[in-house]
């Protein structure tokens, strides 16, 4: 999979080198691009952005230097794209699972109040255009939202992880959360490891862990419970 960014903050990607990621990248699973949007300007002052018609606070992103960075980096090669913006769609587990398959991903990076709309509305003419969001709160610009949709991301790409199997096990895989995890010692600081899971019994092992993942799920998002396809629950977890 080849990744691009396009950002006035390059520095702030620098986190995607490090690490699990930077290993991928390192092995060759993953090519990464960090472009600097004011490479694309031309004036002294290197502006990216103006202020809105119809008044306004803050800043809007400057279509012009964003068609010639796109131009540049999308070229011909089909890609798909991602803006990030607290007005996006929900980035979810499906999401990163359906973009894993993608072999392009370019990611334009808007600060101030986003992006001229009609950056979108052009690019949607050549490729698949996603406006995502990470959460129901506003960061100053995508950079920080770029970090987590890539690593959510190239996790799921195969010879990234460890332990591929784990990619299955996440969090919403199943659609539900994953319940609590114990490792060595068996007692810490009074607090001992669950009985059933050093019984040696799979099958009770994999009940209590079910179990425990509908309580955490009721508990802390009764959403993805009622989102659960009628066929998820068996009868022993309706039981539960
Ligand atoms: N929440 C956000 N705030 C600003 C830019 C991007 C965002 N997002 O979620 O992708």
């Amino acid at each position: 999979m080849r990744i691009d960014v396009v950002t006035i903050f390059p520095g702030y990607l620098a986190p995607l080198r490090e690490a699990l990621l930077g290993r991928a990248i390192e092995a060759g699973l993953v090519e990464l691009g960090v472009h600097d949007l004011r490479d694309w300007t031309h004036d002294v002052h290197q502006a990216v952005d103006d202020s809105p018609y119809g008044g306004g606070p803050g800043m809007v992103m400057r279509p012009q230097v964003w068609g010639e960075a796109l131009d540049a980096v999308l070229g011909e090669e089909p890609a798909r794209l991602v803006v990030p913006t607290p007005a996006g769609r929900p980035f979810t587990q499906a999401t990163a699972q359906a973009w894993a398959a993608e072999e392009r991903l370019v990611f334009a990076c808007g600060r101030y109040e986003g992006i001229d709309q009609r950056v979108v509305d052009a690019y949607a003419d050549r490729g698949p255009v996603d406006e995502v969001s990470i959460g129901d709160y506003v960061l100053v610009g995508g950079e920080v939202a770029v970090l987590v949709m890539v690593e959510a991301v190239v996790r799921l790409l195969p010879g990234v992880l460890g332990n591929p199997v784990s990619a299955q096990e996440d969090s919403f895989s199943d659609g539900l959360l994953e319940g609590p995890a114990y490792t060595r010692p068996v007692s810490w600081r009074g607090l001992d490891v669950p009985d059933v899971l050093r019984s040696g019994n799979h099958a009770a092992i994999a009940r209590w862990r079910r179990d425990r993942a509908l309580e955490r799920t009721a508990a802390r998002r009764p959403d993805l419970l009622d989102a659960l396809p009628p066929d998820a629950l068996d009868r022993a977890d309706r039981a539960f």
